[in-house]
């Protein structure tokens, strides 16, 4: 069987995902070892160009001490003449030598290069792939630091890591075979320090390796706390607690820094250096003894300390390059483990797609998070076109029951029906195309505002399309307003704009995408009553020919639903319209008057 064939036989197939591309390449994943191999084994070629490559130019560069050897004989037996042909063999083989190894730089610069970016796809890939449910349980700093820095240590594994062992190994195969084509009594020391050799690099390996991987995951804990402070700076400030995230920071900093030092005290205890030193003695006098005995001669004795004299490079390389390895194992097992994360949701490309008519059916529902049943038993029915309202207390379930429809979670219990068919039947991109969320906390990507308006269509829409809708939103005028129009970047997270802009720039987004479905959750948007009039027209024209499921706060909108579907601890309490709730159902005449005593009297009164 084939090297390929091998690493190819394990290819496991991530856990479920809800994206894939299409001819991806696919690596072997069960282990860090052979997902490197499968990497790098994808540029066969310049792999094995560069192992090539490297061999001949320790090959070349060893030759040079049998020429100093002979050079010293030629010397010595006055034959002076025939030193102009071996000085310049010497130069010839310099440059060639020089040649090669430019080339084997040069591809295994290549493979390195290639490897990370690869990786870095595939990580990426995957991590669009996952549900929801995954990334809630991630912290982002820590994904950040795998996608950045745990990358980088795989190119650094290969480029100078690899390289350098590479080179090592073939120097001291080189060395070993010129010193057996000299004398085979004289491989006798280096093969004895070879053997010392890798009995020590296997202990320091095993001393290295948990360092390594704890020094990688201190990072990834360190980067976590440094994002949640920065993303949270605003609190920190509010609150004035800059000494205490002070403190955590460097808490974890000097958790990094000890494990550096550690793996530097491990480096300084490197033996084979000390061991060369005494191999290189035990060579010099067993030389002098051949030498003594007639059984090699001086020129021999010459060529042997040089060979002997190479395997310096080889050891003092072997620590950094050792250590290089390590840590890029250590990234790629955490690159892994992220990767290979369970995701409970998949993509289901041959599912059911069609055009969507709007229908929504729940039947039975039951959600829990984990173990905490959230939603109990929940169903109900919205025909195509129709406005449900869900009004229920903080932490009832609302958003929960909406993030079901889409399948961004999936029930536990009971269906879920869109147009008569199981959102797990459907094929998710053909159910997330028709379906449109403007949430609470609406996210603008730092692009231009009509990218962001124009995001849902995968930026297909063009300019006079994106206008339209964004006129429809009120939100036209504003945008006007600024300098650049909707060429205007909008700030990380849109900070640039009021909670109010943000939510009239979703729904700009949704009316273009025109969705079949709308989830709108419309419950925290606090606004000035200038602004409301506008949002009330903008909300009540994406309503317009879709099913809405409908999350206020606001009266008005409520009395523009065909059902209010009351929530109370995650149980569907009553259903019916705004005018049967208020005559029959005490919790929803409760919240009714709360809503009308919490806001300001133009949005109370409505239309
Ligand atoms: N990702 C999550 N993981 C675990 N629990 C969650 C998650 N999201 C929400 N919850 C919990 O589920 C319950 C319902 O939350 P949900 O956001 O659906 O309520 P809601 O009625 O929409 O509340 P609000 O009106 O405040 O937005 C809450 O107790 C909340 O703590």
């Amino acid at each position: 069987m084939n090297l390929g064939a091998y690493f190819w036989l394990e290819v496991s197939l991530f856990s479920k995902s809800e994206f894939t591309v299409a001819g991806e390449y696919h690596y072997n994943s069960s282990g860090p070892v052979r997902w490197i191999a499968s990497h790098l084994l994808r540029y066969k070629l310049l792999a094995f160009g560069f192992i090539l490559l490297a061999v001949l130019t320790n090959g070349l560069y060893s030759s040079i001490s049998f020429l100093a050897g002979s050079a010293f004989n030629v010397v010595t037996q006055g034959k002076a003449q025939e030193l102009l042909v071996l000085a310049l063999s010497v130069l010839g083989i310099v440059a060639l030598s020089l040649t090669t190894d430019l080339g084997a730089r040069l591809t295994a610069q290549v493979v390195a290069t290639r490897f990370a970016r690869d990786a870095r796809e595939e990580l990426y890939i995957n991590l669009l792939g996952k549900s929801q449910t995954f990334h809630n349980r991630q912290r982002v700093g820590d994904v950040m630091a795998r996608a950045s820095n745990d990358i980088t240590t795989l190119n650094d594994m290969v480029v100078p890591g690899f390289d350098i062992v590479c080179d090592s190994f073939s120097s001291l195969s080189v060395v070993i075979v010129f010193i057996a084509i000299l004398n085979p009594q004289l491989l006798l020391t280096p093969l004895a320090y070879t053997l010392c050799f890798f009995i020590a690099l296997r202990f320091y390996s095993r001393q290295l390796n948990p360092v390594s991987v704890k020094m990688r995951e201190q990072f990834g804990d360190t980067n976590a706390v440094l994002n949640e402070a920065v993303t949270g700076v605003e609190v920190i400030k509010a609150t004035a607690q800059e000494e205490q995230e002070k403190r955590k920071f460097a808490e974890q900093a000097t958790r990094y820094r000890d494990y550096y030092v550690k793996n530097g005290r491990i480096q300084g205890r490197y033996l084979p250096t000390l061991l060369l030193g005494i191999f290189l003695a035990l060579a010099f006098l067993h030389g002098l003894y051949l030498l003594s005995q007639g059984q090699i001669n001086l020129g021999t004795l010459v060529s042997f300390m040089i060979l002997m004299s190479q395997l310096r490079f080889v050891t003092f390389m072997s620590i950094w390059s050792f250590s290089l390895v390590q840590l890029g194992f250590a990234g790629a097992r955490r690159i892994l483990a992220l990767m290979k994360e369970e995701s409970d949701l998949d993509e289901n490309g041959e599912g059911y797609k069609a055009e969507m008519e709007g229908e929504i059916v729940f039947e039975n529902v039951t959600f829990s998070y984990g173990s905490t049943p959230i939603l109990k038993n929940i169903s109900f029915r919205a025909r195509p076109g129709q406005t449900i309202a869900i009004v229920g207390q903080t932490g009832s379930g609302k958003s929960t029951l909406t993030k079901l429809v889409n399948r961004i979670y999936d029930a536990n219990e009971g269906r879920i029906l869109v147009d008569g068919v199981d959102v797990r039947k459907w094929s998710l991109d053909s159910l997330r195309s028709q379906i449109s969320t403007i949430e609470q906390d609406i996210f603008l990507f730092s692009r231009t505002v009509a990218e962001n308006i124009a995001y849902g269509l995968g930026q297909k829409a063009d300019q006079a399309a994106i206008e339209a809708a964004a006129r429809d939103a009120q939100a036209h005028d504003f945008i006007m307003g600024f300098k650049e129009g909707y060429e205007t970047v909008i700030g990380e997270r849109g900070v640039t704009l009021s909670g109010g802009q943000r939510q009239r720039l979703a729904i700009a987004r949704a009316l273009l995408t025109d969705p079949r479905i709308l989830i709108l959750d419309d419950s925290t948007s606090a606004v000035d009553s200038a602004t409301e009039d506008e949002i009330q027209k903008a909300i009540k024209r994406v309503l317009q020919g879709r099913t809405t499921l409908l999350i206020t706060h606001r009266l008005s909108q409520i009395r523009w639903a065909d059902t209010v579907l009351v929530i109370r601890k995650g149980e569907l309490i009553d259903q019916g319209s705004h005018e049967e709730l208020l005559d029959r159902c005490d919790l929803y005449r409760r919240i009714f008057s709360h809503y009308e005593s919490a806001l300001p009297v133009s949005a109370a009164g409505g239309e």
